[in-house]
């Protein structure tokens, strides 16, 4: 069978990104692809961020909801947006004729969201489709700025609004893969006139899809365009999904908390996930199931750093597309991939804003449906429980709360337990993960990593282990969250594994697929 490389890419722009360094995403990352290296380019990015996503576009639009919804007025947060969004066009779009039109498009979104907005007022009350279209327009201006800001700089583009794409009259309550099978042929629709077009034209689309079933923030949450730009990868059966990120990849820790973490080639997309759960925002967890499913990789790379090698995210022991089964015969890779695994660690990572629930039955023994009902009166306020410890009569939960929503919350919620039993709960708590897929010396490397914690004086308020031992994870104070990071990089991460060529593998892998005639 001869398998054809479809040279499409997809490229996604996190929020910070594009507030921070547009050009250089033009210019030497888009137009790098398109040109240099002779790519079918896609570009998806995310609502801008003048600083941090905390203060960006999304989570002003949202905080319009709120006031809307509260029947207070929005007019300052909706004109701070807009003035940012305009400002920047003054600031970036040399051609006047392309920046009246980018302030002309700008005002109209933006006007539209206050329509929307002011009868949201009117009833007191924001519904999840309301929401979503609101949200939209940070993607909508986003993409609005790139769209026109590479159109300025001599590289064709085209704005691709998503907020439609689902038929209006499409009404389901679950979401499953026959929803994302049908976002996916959406999304086909959509980019074929790109695919047959004669001429380059980047499609630059809206990392907000809609409308989906219960809004888009109850169904995927935050961070929602990793999954958008994973799914348009699907639709154009891309070679590669780029994340581009302001760190050089993924690394064995924050490198901004842990100075000697080192950047990793390759890890799976099981390790990811566990690292964004907990605490390390490298990608969406929904992203990987759906590039993984059509055997496309992932590579983590830096708008900062656009020649570095990044991280590639995929499973370590799956074929790639257009291989039914790994490349025979074997000799056509190098030994080195069939080589021992990395056995230890992969990376470490923590989260603070912790709160360790703890409760003791007042049964004597654990009742029928006791942990039911914990759960149930949790899940009522929409509490997320992130590790779990029990025994006969006691259970002992840490859960994020990271925010005023969240302690209120968990007030009401510690409340209506009262009734199962005894409650207390330790606040200023954080988690400590280690995360590996290859953790095979499994008990091991938790003896060394409590031992490390032991020796820092640092106190274990509970301990937990994944069931498939890719973590172990336990809370401690978020006063010893550092050191606890540190000590534990030092004791297990610091040094290279003694064989590190697992870690070029997957590399390795996709270049000599490339050249294969499978
Ligand atoms: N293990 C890790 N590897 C890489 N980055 C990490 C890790 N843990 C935490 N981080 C942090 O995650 C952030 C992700 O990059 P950034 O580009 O800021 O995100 P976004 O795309 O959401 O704007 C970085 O600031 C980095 O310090
Ligand atoms: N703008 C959305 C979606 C998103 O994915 O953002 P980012 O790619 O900047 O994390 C958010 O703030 O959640």
């Amino acid at each position: 069978m001869t398998y054809q490389l479809s040279n499409w890419i997809v490229q996604k722009f996190g929020g910070t990104s594009v507030g921070k360094f547009p050009v250089e995403i033009v210019d030497e990352i888009i137009k790098f692809y398109t040109t240099e290296a002779g790519n079918n380019v896609a570009v998806v990015c995310s609502a801008r961020s003048s600083y941090t996503k905390a203060e960006g576009t999304t989570s002003r639009l949202l905080r319009c909801c709120d006031l809307a919804s509260q029947e207070l007025d929005f007019t300052e947060v909706i004109e701070a947006v807009r003035q940012d969004h305009v400002q920047n066009a003054e600031i970036h779009i040399q051609n006047p004729v392309l920046q009246t039109k980018l302030i002309a498009d700008t005002n109209k979104e933006l006007d539209l969201v206050v329509r929307y907005l002011e009868a949201s007022k009117v009833l007191g009350e924001v519904s999840a489709r309301t929401s979503d279209l609101v949200m939209a327009c940070g993607e909508k201006l986003s993409c609005l700025f790139i769209a026109s800001l590479c159109n300025d700089r001599g590289c064709k583009a085209q704005f691709v609004d998503l907020t439609h794409l689902l038929p209006s009259d499409y009404n389901v309550s679950v979401i499953d893969n026959s929803f994302y099978t049908l976002l996916v042929e959406c999304l086909k629709n959509k980019l074929k006139p790109f695919v047959n077009s004669k001429e380059r034209i980047v499609p630059l689309l809206t990392g907000f899809f809609g409308l989906v079933p219960n809004g888009l923030l109850n169904a995927v949450g935050r961070g929602y365009t990793d999954l958008c730009a994973a799914l348009i990868a699907v639709a154009l059966n891309a070679d590669e999904l780029q994340v581009w990120k302001e760190v050089d990849g993924i690394f064995t820790a924050d490198p901004r908390k842990v100075p000697q973490a080192r950047l990793l080639n390759s890890v799976t997309p099981e390790e990811a996930a566990e690292l964004t759960y907990y605490g390390s925002e490298v990608i969406h967890p929904f992203t990987m199931e759906q590039v993984i499913r059509a055997k496309i990789p992932i590579r983590i790379k830096n708008v900062q750093n656009p020649k570095g090698e990044g991280t590639v995210i995929y499973p370590d022991d799956m074929a790639k597309r257009g291989e039914s089964t790994p490349p025979h015969p074997p000799e056509a890779l190098s030994q080195s991939f069939f080589e021992k695994r990395r056995r230890g660690a992969t990376a470490i990572t923590t989260k603070n804003d912790i709160v360790v629930l703890n409760i003791h039955s007042n049964k004597k023994t654990l009742s029928h449906g006791f942990l039911a009902q914990i759960f149930t009166i949790l899940d009522k306020y929409k509490l997320v429980v992130d590790l779990i410890s029990t025994s006969e009569v006691h259970v002992s939960m840490a859960l994020p709360i990271p925010d005023a929503d969240s302690t209120r919350a968990l007030k009401l919620a510690v409340e209506k337990l009262k009734s199962l039993g005894t409650v207390d709960i330790i606040r200023k708590m954080a988690i400590v993960s280690l995360v590996g897929k290859q953790m095979k010396q499994f008990i091991g490397i938790a003896g060394s990593m409590f031992t490390t914690l032991a020796e820092n004086n640092i106190n274990i308020e509970m301990i937990s282990q994944g069931a498939n031992e890719i973590n172990i994870s336990c809370v401690i104070d978020e006063a010893n969250s550092l050191k606890a990071l540190k000590s534990i990089h030092g004791k297990l991460l610091d040094e290279k594994p003694p064989s590190n060529s697992f870690e070029h593998a997957i590399n390795e892998r996709l270049e000599q697929i490339k050249k294969m005639d499978l």
